[in-house]
């Protein structure tokens, strides 16, 4: 690439992401994914093309193991078969990345390629970057441990800006026992359009940097859908959903930001963020946005979150570890950092991988509903006493039906429960990283328990309607309601006598 375009900022050029805390992971010969595919001269999809195993898996074939050999086409991440790209210069924005020839749909363009970072340095750079005065973010999240910083080497990809009607996306694929981040094309793209994708901003602090994607869907600021930032700019009391936005400071992204910072500001700034950090701020939110990723930096646009966020930092993570931390960020040190820009932008898991949702007990307990004012709220479950309706029942087979009904259900929960114990580090993975999937095994098992006891519950539930229904009732056995108590997993249950 020609690094000589004037006004360029300094970095290195890379096509591969290096690896600065650890090895490239070695692949197994046993955990190399061989697929069944077999190279037809006549046929251009044969060698690897749509209907190739891995490519469904978002997994590269290895060389030496496709049966495809030099006619396989699954290998574009290790061969950097991108599309053709230039940089421009945008207004507001910095640089920019168009497209140079005309781009399909679903098109691999460029690899996201960086230093591979731990997640706690990718906090550490963040912070430095912050001081060092950089604005804008290039930390992308990898997954729940470790990020992508593209702040001093990277490709091109370093420069796609982000869009709230973007015409690329992220995806992440296998590669050689690796996970690499690429940008594909969501539609067709024709030469000199730019590229963009949704950064998927997560804001949890700090001002709020005015999006100039130009998109008539526009969302007005980066991370404005993130939930930190709409708790931020609504009040939340019930019935009242009026926007404040003059508590919003607001700068555009290159020009106007509040950017020079005396020594008294930073203190002031590291005394905010500190607040942030004991959750006095009303802008920490959970984690519960979905199968997305992010870049960061405050110059991490996930930055520290702001990966793919563009830095996948979990708000509850980056509060805690700051905690165990507290030397990272001494109060009176130049590493005191403001949140100006604390964003995390997410990417979004490929479209070919499926993401389960899974947890303890496979129905959830809470369930919640959308209010018509936008809110949700969360609803218990109430339970049935089995054993109680039983002893409602007359005739003896009835009684018998619903308890065999209850011990059946009851065991499918404990078999769910049991597996649940057994999965439980791939869940905890999970859960610390929404964009990533469970292995499909692992899903598997779950999926399987948790059908078998949503049979049982069903099977019982309608052997209860049933028999109270058809069944005559004991004489002298009140069927007035109940008082409820709560169990130790919250769920209501009616008092036995
Ligand atoms: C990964 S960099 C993109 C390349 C960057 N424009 C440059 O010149 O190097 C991300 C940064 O670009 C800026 N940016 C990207 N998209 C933007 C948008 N839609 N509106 C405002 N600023 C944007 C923000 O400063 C953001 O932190």
């Amino acid at each position: 690439m020609d690094q000589n375009i004037e006004g360029l900022p300094d970095y290195k050029d890379i096509k591969q992401n290096e690896f600065c805390y650890r090895k490239h992971k070695r692949q197994k010969e046993e955990d190399i994914a061989v697929c069944e595919c077999k190279f037809d001269a006549n046929d251009n999809d044969s060698a690897c093309g749509e209907g190739c195993l891995n490519v469904l898996t978002s997994t590269e074939c290895t060389p030496g193991y496709c049966p495809s050999g030099v006619h396989c086409r699954n290998q574009r991440f290790q061969k950097c078969e991108y599309a053709r790209t230039k940089l421009f210069k945008t207004e507001g924005r910095g640089w920019g990345l168009l497209a140079d020839e005309n781009i399909k749909n679903g098109q691999f363009i460029i690899e996201y390629c960086g230093e591979v970072i731990s997640w706690k340095e990718a906090k550490r750079r963040s912070h430095t970057y912050e001081n060092q005065g950089l604005k804008d973010a290039y930390i992308i999240s990898l997954n729940a441990s470790e990020s992508i910083d593209a702040t001093r080497k990277g490709s091109l990809a370093r420069f796609i800006n982000h869009s709230c009607f973007p015409n690329c996306e992220t995806r992440k694929w296998n590669v050689l026992g690796e996970i690499r981040v690429g940008i594909f094309a969501k539609q067709d793209i024709s030469i000199g359009t730019e590229l963009a994708y949704d950064y998927n901003f997560e804001w949890y602090g700090g001002a709020k940097v005015r999006c100039l994607c130009g998109a008539s869907s526009c969302s007005g600021f980066l991370g404005a859908k993130s939930r930190g930032f709409l708790e931020d700019t609504y009040l939340w009391e019930d019935d009242d959903d009026r926007y404040s936005v003059e508590k919003i400071p607001l700068y555009d992204s290159a020009e106007d930001e509040p950017f020079i910072k005396s020594h008294t500001a930073l203190n002031n700034t590291y005394s905010e963020f500190e607040g942030y950090l004991k959750n006095e701020n009303p802008m920490i939110m959970d984690d519960n946005l979905g199968a997305e990723q992010q870049l960061g930096s405050t110059a991490v646009a996930d930055t520290s979150k702001n990966t793919v966020q563009l830095q996948n930092i979990a708000v509850g993570e980056v509060k805690n570890e700051a905690k165990e931390e507290p030397e990272d960020h001494p109060q009176n040190t130049q590493e005191n950092f403001s949140h100006q820009n604390a964003m995390i932008s997410r990417i979004r898991s490929n479209t070919g991988c499926r993401n389960y949702r899974i947890g303890p007990g496979p129905v959830a307990k809470k369930r919640s509903r959308n209010l018509s004012n936008g809110r949700t709220k969360n609803f218990t479950l109430k339970q049935v006493d089995a054993k109680y309706v039983a002893r409602l029942l007359e005739l003896k087979e009835a009684q018998e039906e619903v308890l065999h009904y209850e011990e059946t259900k009851n065991k499918a929960t404990a078999e769910l429960d049991l597996l649940y114990n057994e999965i439980r580090p791939a869940i905890e993975e999970y859960e610390r990283d929404s964009q990533d999937s469970v292995a499909t095994s692992v899903a598997e098992k779950w999926i399987e328990a948790s059908c078998l006891k949503l049979k049982a519950e069903f099977d019982l539930y309608s052997s209860i309607i049933g028999n109270v229904a058809c069944t005559p009732l004991r004489s002298g056995v009140s069927t007035e309601p109940r008082p409820l108590e709560a169990d130790g997993d919250n769920n209501l249950k009616l008092l036995t006598n």
